[in-house]
């Protein structure tokens, strides 16, 4: 068997390894409810999600009427992520097909790393709940680097390779954060179809774009 072409296997997070839209959608419409305003439905939060919660809370009150003052904001951002905080793992899963995957690539020798735009600690607690953590040679989030430097930017995907030692590295996501900070560190990028999109998802712009995890390592075995 010839060897496989990537040591590192970055992941997103949100609607890539897990489906968390059951349990964001509630935290978002926890905030309009109480900022006066009316819920967003579960595709709706579906189209907000990648950005992270700071900017899913402000495009959620966007389109229920428009922003709100800068102190408001923070309270209602505060109220998300309590909300959030004490369900994150209520309905999450990681989607079918997922472990497999990534035993499939431990098993060809590439070490796994999450590469998310949600905040460290919210994505550390939801991994450890799912009990994932210990797949991940590297776990960075939007604010790990500060938020200037989240995806779309390519910093975290040029320190995740760091934090692993260096070699050829594959993203794995699902929106344009993904694949532009992709594009921007000169990596590959693959995308799921099922994922979270803020635009469909023919027009990402991924290398490869595919319809279930059973499809990604022999997508990856191809470059
Ligand atoms: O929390 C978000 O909006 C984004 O998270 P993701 O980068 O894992 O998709
Ligand atoms: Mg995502």
């Amino acid at each position: 068997m010839s060897e496989f072409p990537f040591r590192i296997v970055g992941f997103d997070l949100d609607g890539t390894l897990v489906d968390s839209a059951l349990d964001l959608a509630p935290a978002v419409n926890h905030a309009l409810l109480a900022a006066g305003r009316d819920a967003v439905s579960l595709e709706t939060t579906r189209s907000l999600i990648g950005g992270g919660a700071r900017r899913m809370l402000e495009r959620a009150l966007e389109v229920t009427g428009g922003p709100v003052e800068a102190p408001h904001f923070e309270d209602l951002h505060a109220a998300l992520l309590e909300h959030y905080t004490a369900n994150i793992a209520a309905n999450t899963r990681p989607y079918e097909g997922c472990l497999d995957a990534l035993d499939i690539l431990a098993g060809h020798g590439c070490q796994l790393a999450v590469v998310t735009n949600k905040a460290e600690d919210l994505a550390r607690k939801l991994i450890e709940e799912l009990g994932l953590t210990s797949r991940f040679a590297s776990i960075m989030g939007g604010d790990t680097l500060g938020r200037e430097r989240a995806k779309p930017a390519p910093d975290m995907i040029h320190e995740t390779i760091a934090r692993c030692g260096g070699g050829h590295f594959a993203m794995v996501g699902d929106s344009t954060f993904d694949v532009k900070a992709a594009k921007n560190a000169s990596v590959p990028a693959v995308a799921f179809s099922f994922g979270y999109h803020d635009v469909p998802p023919e027009e990402l712009g991924a290398d490869v774009l595919i319809h279930h995890f059973n499809e990604l390592v022999p997508a990856l075995a191809r470059f």
